[in-house]
């Protein structure tokens, strides 16, 4: 019996193409202004969240801006899963998502399956995603489904989600002791969790941890040649 359904976000819920070509540009149109506000070296300023977040780069990237500009690139071009990275995004994708900027288009059985799932007394719905907690709220709040038109009125799914874990909160997502954490959190057997990913080394983690899973397979999704568990290719595949 499943009890708990984790849910990644990007290449599960959400097309890659939506962050890579929407949420990762819109991040690096914004990034010279951000960054050309402040003074280098940067130096401590508790009242200031942008460049508390900015001190938790290395200490020899925030020496000047440019290093620091060229440093963050690099982070967002090989796409690494840098939790202070994804802090600063999630900072900066605000702006576009309260602006009217950036919708998130969902798979429709996504969204159907989180409010199915949601709105039953035995089941609750959760997030796992590399992006931060405060990027997986907005990206949440702002959606439209996938067949809709961009211009679509957006819908807030946050009031079906009982949780949010990321890498900061939760551990990298490849290591099978963030699964038994987030199991630990949530008050729940492992064994009753259901983890859905486009990712088969996270699938490959959480079945090592004792739950069940399943590998989604999205359109634009990279190719996987040897599965570690069953793949589906909509959520309306699943009999929970
Ligand atoms: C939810 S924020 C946007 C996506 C993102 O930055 C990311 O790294 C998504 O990774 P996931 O673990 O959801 O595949
Ligand atoms: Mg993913």
């Amino acid at each position: 019996m499943v009890s708990d359904i984790i849910l990644d976000i990007e290449g599960t819920i959400c097309p890659i193409s939506f962050v890579k070509d929407v949420l990762f540009p819109y991040f690096l149109r914004q990034l010279p202004a951000l960054l050309d506000q402040y003074q280098y070296p940067l130096l401590e300023d508790v009242s200031d969240p942008v460049k508390t977040i900015l001190l938790k780069f290395p200490r020899d990237k925030t020496a000047a801006r440019d290093s620091l500009y060229s440093h963050i690139k690099a982070l967002v071009d090989n796409d690494v899963k840098d939790p202070v990275l994804k802090e600063l995004q999630g900072l900066v994708w605000a702006k576009g998502y309260h602006e009217g900027t950036i919708k998130a288009p969902l798979y429709e059985d996504a969204i159907q399956g989180m409010y199915t799932w949601s709105t039953r007394k035995d089941k609750k719905v959760y997030i796992y995603s590399s992006g931060s907690v405060q990027a997986q709220k907005l990206l949440l709040q702002y959606v439209r489904g996938i067949n809709e038109p961009e211009a679509a009125p957006g819908k807030d799914l946050n009031g079906l989600v009982s949780g949010y874990f990321d890498t900061t909160n939760a551990g990298p997502k490849i290591q099978p002791t963030s699964y038994s954490k987030i199991a630990e959190t949530i008050n729940t057997s492992p064994d009753e969790c259901l983890f859905l990913s486009d990712n088969p080394k996270e699938v490959a983690a959480a079945l090592e941890a004792g739950m069940q899973s399943y590998l989604v397979v999205r359109p634009g999704n990279a190719p996987v040649e040897s599965a570690p568990a069953a793949k589906i290719s909509t959520f309306a595949q699943l009999d929970l």
